[in-house]
């Protein structure tokens, strides 16, 4: 298998509330990345999306359920995800040098990571130098860096600028299309959802669970400018908000249910 499969799994953590009680953050989630296939999941706050990518990247244990993929994830966080102390190359180059690829082959291939990334001129700067967006490109080539074939991110454009943050979304789409890599990417965007992914995971509140898988249509390479003219574009943003908002409305009754 060369994808990422994700199978029951469950995540309760102790209740900050009472010692007798637990926290259930994911129930009994499944799903699957292929290979090339390029996923999001879509919930909202505090319904367990970080959970899940942190258990998917082997960083935390499941209580129940299994993950399976074919070697370590690459993970990208929303934020401090570079080493302050290393330069914007050498950050680059740090899982090369964790493999213990040669020199030379080390320094062609941050060369080429750091052209697609568009940070050439800015290699031996140091992150406290370079703006937001550069540091989180600095982030996804260092994940591209890692040979893995599945790449994780937790919201990396989340804390940008909208600008920004569509170009980097756009560049992220280049760069992945030119690899076959299964990415898992979280977001509470219902636009970042439709406009990276292949498929959208939605999650329901806390306890997260899943309650809908919705198909993209928009073909590959994708103009994600382009694409918000399709009139498809607005009826599956309809559609997602309409799913997180149905499972909205059920908690409300829920809740005044149990009151
Ligand atoms: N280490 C922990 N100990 C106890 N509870 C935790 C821990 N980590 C997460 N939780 C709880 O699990 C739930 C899900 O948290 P998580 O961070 O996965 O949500 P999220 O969907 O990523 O939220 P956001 O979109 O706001 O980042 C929350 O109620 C949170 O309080």
């Amino acid at each position: 298998m060369s994808g990422l499969s994700v199978r029951n799994l469950w995540k309760a953590y102790p209740s900050a509330e009472s010692k007798d009680d637990v926290l259930v953050a994911l129930e009994d989630v499944s799903l699957e990345v292929r290979e090339g296939e390029f996923v999001c999941v879509l919930g909202p706050s505090g319904c367990g999306k970080s959970t899940l990518l942190r258990i998917a990247a082997g960083l935390e244990k499941p209580s129940l359920g299994t993950v399976e993929t074919p070697s370590r994830p690459s993970v990208v966080f929303q934020e401090h995800g570079v080493f302050p102390w290393l330069t914007v190359a050498e950050n680059i180059a740090y899982p090369l040098r964790l493999r213990r690829v040669p020199r030379a082959q080390r320094a062609a291939r941050v060369a080429e990571l750091l052209d697609l990334v568009g940070l050439t001129e800015f290699a031996s700067y140091y992150p406290a130098q370079i703006s937001g967006g550069m540091r989180q490109r600095t982030s996804v080539a260092r994940a591209l860096a890692d040979d893995g074939s599945v790449l994780l991110m937790d919201e990396p454009f989340g804390a940008l600028d909208e600008q920004t943050r569509v170009v980097l979304q756009q560049e992220l789409l280049r760069i992945w299309e030119q690899t076959s890599k299964a990415v898992l990417f979280i977001t509470h965007s219902v636009d970042e959802a439709l406009t990276l992914a292949d498929r959208v995971v939605v999650m329901s509140h806390r306890p997260g669970r899943i309650i809908a898988e919705v198909e993209i249509p928009f073909g590959r390479p994708r103009d994600i400018i382009a694409l918000r003219r399709d009139p498809r574009y607005g009826e599956i943003t309809y559609q997602l908000w309409n799913l997180l908002e149905r499972d909205d409305a059920a908690r409300d009754d829920d809740e005044e249910v149990a009151a």
